[in-house]
């Protein structure tokens, strides 16, 4: 700009062109807009009548100064009066419409080593935001105490879980240690036709995978301990693993944090520090819903 200004150019000049070029590029030149998949484009704005659209880029214009051909009320008028008289200006009632259309609901895949607190993210984040699906994992193995079928796991026989893979009903399985586990397509169908968000807790394996089947259309959130001794001091406190389990546990974790870049975002979960973690998240969702481009994920 410093450039532009020092060159032979008069300031009140320069500005005025700098300012027409602008409003050219800004105003639409036909009602008509073409619209582009994916970008959330407010309602057109209605073109007022062209000799006001041309007073927006030449104010000094001596037809600007003349007024208008429907006097206007004064500008201290009665505010219903003003708004009506300013509609009788522009030729057309002001719309009520929308600005925006509803943001398309998001898949968000939250993925990180064992033990970096994916589970006490999610039960927080369910706590505290509403308009998300928490995806209920379908699986083989037997339900252990406690556990709820349709709330922890969607407990199913090892045949069931292999008619669901022949009938392609999983977005996404694995079978770990001798059990099946995966991901029914048709919940996440139906949460988003209401309009919820989803949420999918995955770990590095299942998150590279779904990257694979969804691409750039979902969200991929990698969440991380401070450092590595913090996770390792976590996993150990959490008292439900064997020092071999440990041992192999941290020994991945090594090599999983090495898959951070083939996420979108990464999310800090430090000691004592839960809510800031879920913050993030949230302001991530909240971030994601005002893109102009759209995610926009078919399952
Ligand atoms: N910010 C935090 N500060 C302190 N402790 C935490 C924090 N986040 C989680 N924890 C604790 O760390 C332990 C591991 O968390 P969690 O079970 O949620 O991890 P995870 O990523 O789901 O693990 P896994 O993949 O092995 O199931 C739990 O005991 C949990 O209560």
């Amino acid at each position: 700009m410093s450039r532009v200004l020092s060159s032979h150019h008069s300031r009140p000049m320069l500005l005025r062109r700098i300012f027409t070029s602008l409003a050219r590029s800004h105003i639409p030149s036909s009602p008509s807009r073409k619209t582009i998949p994916g970008i959330r484009l407010p309602a057109s704005p209605r073109p007022g009548p062209p000799d006001l659209l041309r007073c927006r880029t030449e104010m000094a214009s001596s037809a600007c100064r003349t007024s208008p051909s429907v006097p206007l009320p004064p500008s201290d008028a009665d505010k219903a009066e003003l708004y009506r008289g300013l509609e009788t200006a522009l030729g057309s009632s002001f719309s009520s419409e929308p600005s925006l259309p509803p943001p398309n609901p998001l898949v968000i895949v939250i993925s990180g080593p064992s033990g970096v607190g994916k589970d006490a993210v999610i039960k927080r984040l369910r706590d505290v935001r509403k308009g998300l699906h928490f995806v209920v994992t379908a699986t083989s193995r037997a339900k252990r105490p406690g556990e709820v079928d349709g709330k922890d796991y969607y407990f199913v026989t090892k045949e069931e879980f292999l008619s669901m893979i022949e009938r392609n009903e999983l977005l996404e399985y694995a079978l770990v240690y001798g059990e099946y586990k995966g991901i029914p397509k048709q919940q996440i169908r139906d949460f988003m036709a209401k309009g919820s968000d989803i949420v999918l807790r995955v770990d590095i394996q299942g998150a590279a995978t779904l990257r694979s089947i969804l691409g750039d259309s979902a969200i991929f959130i990698f969440l991380v301990a401070e450092s590595e001794a913090a996770l390792v001091k976590r996993l150990i406190e959490r008292k439900t693993e064997t020092s071999d389990m440990l041992l192999v546990r941290i020994a991945t974790a090594r090599e999983e944090v090495k898959h951070m870049k083939e996420f979108d975002y990464v999310v800090m979960n430090a000691e004592g520090k839960l809510d800031g973690a879920v913050k993030l998240v949230e302001s991530i969702i909240d971030a994601e819903k005002a893109r102009v481009l759209q995610r926009n994920v078919k399952i």
